[in-house]
């Protein structure tokens, strides 16, 4: 499990580091872990012409400690000085190693910048002049190497709310930041890249997780020697109409491929003549009248894709709701509680699975503000509603009251593609009928989603189909093909590759 943590948490682990270590230990970590970043960018370092965008706090510190050794190894390194004041001590030693303060001219000239405006100290927009300079540095057209954080993205939330830096590497210090992980901060942030300077054991329990290969390993339900359909997890869905039949057949399909033992089809002849035709594997339960009666057991239920939202619609919704199995509610079935939120209430789990504007009925609120800031947005509604919220998008996050968000972060932009939503659900699905929780089920399904997207893709468009036929792979690609999980071995790996 990777973690990351808002800049107060990071703030409280330093100065509790910083009283057991010498003035100025960790600044010197973080500088060199920061110079070897610049020093691999470059190539050569010698001769190499670096620019240093520098503002007053601790964070232009860096980048001056960073310029002085670069600047030692021969680099041709200039700062400009952006703030009222500059870290005096890193300004004294970045002059004694024959490194020269300049004027933002020398940007045109840059083989490299970088990026030490402002840190975790950072709040609100960018002022003037940082917001100009920062503006140049992304229009030069050099890689731009972010300290800490690039200047204009919030540490805590992702938000960006001017100009912020688009970096090409961010070397963060210490721990990663949750605007790192999260839109839009995420999409400025390029490779991320984390200095060790000794936070680990000050650090408190994490405000956002992301999951890990080995973490999907433990995780994700295998079938056991003596397991049969029934018991490795049967998934009831209720999706698609007559109008919109290819999201029940998208559905099912992620949850066929996702492991469920079996899936009860319930829907009216067009979307069953269509499933019968795509899987023949469902199970199917042709419905004359809108209730769940005669469609058998299930462990959990899929609700909403393609659904409708008409009486008939409604009414099958409440009686899926009203059985006693978790329920994971989606697309046309986040409308109907969206209009009727009583049928939240019940006592067997929910999950939620909304893209912005759903979330935005939901909730009432805009949807470019929840896209603005996700993490806000969903965390309010996970509490509001009392149920797991996974918001779908750019950066899929899952929230669930009083745990620490998940962010996940293998999904590719080629999965913004109509039907894919529908995929997602039945596999998300099929993981709560194979008995993990709301919380892991939309976490993992988030998790092999986005890894089957990137499979499917392999750099070009997919088609939601296409998604639901990775899934298998996915899942191969995470254990080995092994039906026991690899536990410490994993773990390592992991920690390894980190
Ligand atoms: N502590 C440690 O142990 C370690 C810390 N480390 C490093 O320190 C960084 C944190 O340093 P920090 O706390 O000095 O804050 P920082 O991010 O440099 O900026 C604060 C200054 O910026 C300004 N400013 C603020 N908002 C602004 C805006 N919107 N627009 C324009 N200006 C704005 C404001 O200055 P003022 O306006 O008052 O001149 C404020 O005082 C951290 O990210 C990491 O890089 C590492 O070395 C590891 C060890
Ligand atoms: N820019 C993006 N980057 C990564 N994944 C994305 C992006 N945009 C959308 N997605 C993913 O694509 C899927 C789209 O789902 P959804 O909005 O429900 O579409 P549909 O209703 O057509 O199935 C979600 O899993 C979402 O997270
Ligand atoms: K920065």
């Amino acid at each position: 499990m990777r973690t990351a943590y808002t800049a107060d948490q990071i703030r409280g682990a330093e100065h509790e580091l910083m009283a057991r270590l010498p003035e100025g230990t960790l600044m010197q970590r973080a500088a060199s872990g920061l110079a070897a970043v610049c020093a691999g960018l470059l190539g050569a370092v010698y001769g190499g012409r670096v620019v240093l965008l520098v503002g007053s706090g601790d964070n232009g510190g860096d980048a001056l400690y960073a310029g002085r050794l670069l600047a030692r190894r021969g680099a041709r390194v200039g700062a400009v000085l952006a703030g009222s004041r500059t870290h005096e001590a890193g300004l004294a030693a970045f002059v004694r190693a024959g490194g020269r303060v300049v004027d933002r001219a020398a940007l045109e000239e840059a083989d490299l910048i970088v990026d030490g405006l402002v840190g975790i100290g950072a709040s609100g927009a960018l002022r003037e002049p940082y917001r100009e300079l920062v503006e140049e540095a992304n229009a030069i057209g050099a890689p731009i190497v972010a300290v800490d954080v690039p200047s204009g993205v919030d540490a805590s939330t992702g938000q960006v709310g001017g100009a912020a830096v688009h970096a090409t590497v961010t070397v963060t210090m210490g721990a990663y930041k949750t605007g790192l992980l999260v839109d839009p901060g995420a999409a400025h942030t390029g490779v991320l890249e984390l200095v060790d300077i000794g936070l680990g054991s000050y650090l408190p329990d994490p405000d956002v997780a992301v999951l890990t290969r080995g973490d999907l390993d433990l995780m994700l339900p295998r079938p056991g020697q003596e397991t049969d359909k029934y018991r490795r997890g049967v998934l009831g869905v209720a999706a698609g109409s007559d109008l919109y039949t290819g999201a029940a057949v998208l559905a099912v399909g992620g949850a066929l491929r996702a492991g469920a033992g079996m899936v009860r089809y319930a829907g009216t002849e067009p979307p069953v003549t269509q499933v019968r035709a795509h899987w023949p594997e469902a199970v199917i339960t042709l419905l004359d009248r809108p209730s769940i009666e005669n469609v058998g057991r299930v462990q959990a239920w899929v609700l909403g894709p393609g659904l409708g939202t008409g009486d008939w619609a409604h009414e099958l919704a409440a009686g899926v709701l009203a059985s006693d199995v978790p329920v994971l509610i989606d697309a046309d079935g986040l409308t109907l509680v969206a209009k009727d939120k009583e049928l939240l209430r019940r006592s067997a789990p929910v999950l939620i699975t909304p893209h912005a504007g759903e979330l935005a009925r939901l909730i009432g609120a805009d949807r470019g503000d929840i896209e603005a800031a996700r993490l806000k947005y969903v965390r309010a509604a996970a509490a509001e509603l009392g149920v797991t919220v996974l918001l779908k998008g750019s950066t899929t996050v899952v929230a669930e009251d009083s745990r620490p968000t998940r962010v996940n972060v293998t999904g590719t932009p080629w999965l913004a593609s109509g039907g894919t939503g529908d995929v997602l659900s039945g596999m998300a699905g099929a993981l709560l009928a194979q008995g993990l929780s709301c919380y892991d089920a939309a976490s993992c399904g988030a998790y092999l989603h986005g890894l089957a997207g990137r499979r499917a893709a392999g750099g070009a468009p997919l088609a939601a189909a296409d998604v639901a036929a990775a899934v298998p792979d996915a899942i191969r690609s995470i254990t080995g093909g092994s039906t026991t999980a690899t536990r410490d071995e994993t773990i390592r790996h992991e920690d390894r590759r980190r």
